[in-house]
């Protein structure tokens, strides 16, 4: 059978499958925002991305070792990020959600807020928010500082006792926020298909979703133009690209 006929085939029996599901979970990474213009973690080559390793820059040994070029990394990102517009991908999703409350739940691990931006409701975000920034450490002062009033520094950082402002976004090494961690498993163990749209499988806890939802007896399916770590997790693999297959399995 051409292979044309096999992909056909194979959207038309996951859009099915789409249609027939309760409760259907979308786990994405940076694939999903590819279309869009935001760089994955594996093309990503420009800037300093493609000077220094993208795991030294997003931990805390990373930004207390170099601090002004780890937020000179976010900022360079946050414009990125400010600059890209949901794609036909985000739009689906939302689009669907819209039409069928209470069907289809996302899970990012990405820190841009494309999903949010296209409209798509209550998305649990992994990974945190790289528009969002915190202290570094609990602030020591009586009063504890407002992030806003720090010194417009790269890094900002607190006039009263120093403190640097970080991203809001989850480093390597570091904890997922414990509530969006709990609500993703028990939303992989409790969906009845589980679409894993635009990641490597290569980052962990968020990879191990996957494996959850299929042991728990949902269908898993992917999205990814490429191979990844979690093909063998899958009951099938659409080789396209988020903005050209969603629309498809959502329409
Ligand atoms: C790399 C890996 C080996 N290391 C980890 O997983 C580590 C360590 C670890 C923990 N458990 C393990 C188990 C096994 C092995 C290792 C570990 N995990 C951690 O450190 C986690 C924290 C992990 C989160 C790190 N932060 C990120 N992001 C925020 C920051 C920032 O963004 O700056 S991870 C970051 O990288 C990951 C990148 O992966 P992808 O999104 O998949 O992107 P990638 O580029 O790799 O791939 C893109 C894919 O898209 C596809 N694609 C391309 N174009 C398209 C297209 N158009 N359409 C569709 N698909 C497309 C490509 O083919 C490709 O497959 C994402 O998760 C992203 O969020 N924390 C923790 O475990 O804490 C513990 C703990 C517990 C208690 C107390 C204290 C500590």
């Amino acid at each position: 059978m051409p292979m044309r006929e096999q992909a056909r085939l194979a959207i038309q029996a996951a859009h099915e499958a789409v249609a027939a599901a309760g409760r259907i979970v979308v786990l994405s990474g940076a694939g999903m925002s590819s279309e869009s213009g935001i760089p994955t973690f594996r093309d990503a080559q420009t800037g300093l991305w493609a000077r220094f390793d993208p795991m030294q820059l997003a931990s805390t040994e990373g930004f207390r070792s170099d601090p002004r070029l780890v937020w000179d990394w976010y900022a360079e990102r946050r414009a990125g990020v400010r600059a890209a517009v949901p794609n036909a991908g985000h739009l689906a999703l939302a689009r669907f959600a819209a039409a069928r409350p209470g069907r289809l739940q996302i899970i990012t691990q990405n820190v841009d807020d494309l999903h949010q931006r296209a409209g798509s409701p209550d998305v649990i975000r992994l990974h945190g928010d790289i528009l969002q920034s915190r202290w570094l450490d609990p602030c020591r002062a009586p009063e504890p500082c407002d992030p806003a009033t720090a010194e417009p520094e790269r890094p900002p950082h607190c006039t009263q006792c120093g403190n640097l402002l970080r991203p809001a976004v989850v480093w390597f090494g570091e904890q997922l926020p414990p509530d969006a961690l709990t609500r993703a498993e028990s939303l992989a163990r409790q969906c009845d298909l589980m679409l894993v749209v635009g990641t490597s499988g290569t980052v962990y806890p968020a990879a191990g979703l996957a494996s959850l939802a299929r042991d728990a007896g949902a269908m898993v399916l992917i999205v990814n133009p490429h191979a990844s770590d979690l093909d063998a997790v899958a009951h099938q693999c659409l080789r396209g690209t988020a903005a050209a297959v969603l629309p498809l399995l959502f329409g």
